[in-house]
């Protein structure tokens, strides 16, 4: 059984489709990235996920419960850490806790209720009211509160945007631990760097329908380029090498490779005008090259 199904899934708003039949599955144990540019439709299938919207079209299923006929048993598979930060003001954040725990039925939860706290660095703050947090402590209260009822998949809507890195660290931690222990976790963020670090899986959205959806490693050997930055004596650039270059700077060049294999092409231009190699630095494309050239090409229109 998948953690989450999504079968077809369109959403429909008047003419405009903000998702276009969506397919895609996420595996238990998986750390899933869900990418795209604004406005691809990330939003719109977590809330069809959580059932906060309806599909216009098409299946979602939570370990088996189809979010819509089966409601109950897949919103407490899952917990969602939604992009906007919503809360009572009056309440403190355990009580903030509390109340949510009741919403699913969960009387005595104050060890969990505990220990999330100070997996988030929560502690001290527990009995402040919501309103007088910071927006770092609100978003960490946002995350507590996705957890209480330990749902089995976590969903994080851009959790890191515009928060400071010492909660980017305590975050990532809890969440790797919780992926550890077996928690399926889906993630949208704009960091690809982060979504690059973590994520096993990636699927990439572009105007509502998916173009791309890979393991992380096949994903990220796709693009063969390499980037060269070469270091001369004298420093000049013979002419058959002018078409790879894309940067010319007053220590040396910068020149995109197809693949690896072009390299020895290079070298052999250089020597045959008997210019000599001081410096070379090799770089692979990482997950934001290949993000955008993807996003790029019109092949992928969808
Ligand atoms: N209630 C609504 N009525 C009309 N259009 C909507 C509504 N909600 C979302 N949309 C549109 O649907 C599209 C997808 O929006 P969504 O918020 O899912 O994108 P996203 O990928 O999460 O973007 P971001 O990265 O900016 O959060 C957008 O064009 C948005 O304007």
């Amino acid at each position: 059984m998948s953690a989450i199904a999504f079968d077809g899934v369109v959403k429909r708003y008047g003419d405009f489709a903000a998702l276009d039949g969506v397919s895609f599955t996420v595996e238990q144990g998986d750390f899933f990235a869900l990418l795209g540019p604004n406005g691809a439709g990330k939003t719109t299938l977590i809330s069809i996920l959580g059932g906060l919207a309806r599909a216009t079209a098409g299946r979602v299923a939570v370990m088996g419960h189809d979010v819509e006929r089966d409601y109950r048993a897949a919103r407490r598979a899952v917990g969602i850490v939604p992009q906007e930060l919503v809360f009572d003001p009056f309440f403190t954040v355990r009580e903030t806790l509390a109340f949510q725990s009741g919403y699913f039925g969960l009387k005595r939860n104050d060890d969990w209720i505990d220990e999330i706290l100070a997996s988030l660095g929560l502690t001290n703050k527990a009995h402040s009211n919501m309103r007088a947090l910071s927006g770092g402590m609100k978003r960490r209260v946002m995350v507590a509160q996705a957890l209480v009822h330990r749902p089995q998949v976590i969903v994080l809507d851009e959790p890191t945007a515009g928060v400071d890195v010492e909660l980017r660290q305590t975050l990532w931690s809890f969440i790797r631990r919780l992926n550890a222990d077996g928690h399926t976790i889906v993630l949208t963020t704009h960091y690809l760097e982060e979504a690059e670090e973590l994520c096993n899986r990636i699927a990439m959205l572009k105007q509502g329908r998916l173009i791309a959806l890979e393991d992380k490693h096949t994903l990220m050997k796709r693009d063969k380029a390499r980037s060269l930055f070469l270091r001369l004596t004298p420093s000049r650039l013979p002419d058959a090498l002018r078409p790879l270059l894309t940067a010319e700077r007053d220590d040396g060049f910068a020149l995109k490779l197809p693949d690896a294999s072009a390299l020895a092409g290079v070298l052999a231009a250089l020597q045959a005008e008997q210019i000599s190699v001081r410096d070379i630095e090799v770089d692979k494309p990482d997950l934001e090259d290949i993000f955008v050239g993807m996003m790029r090409d019109p092949a992928r229109e969808g």
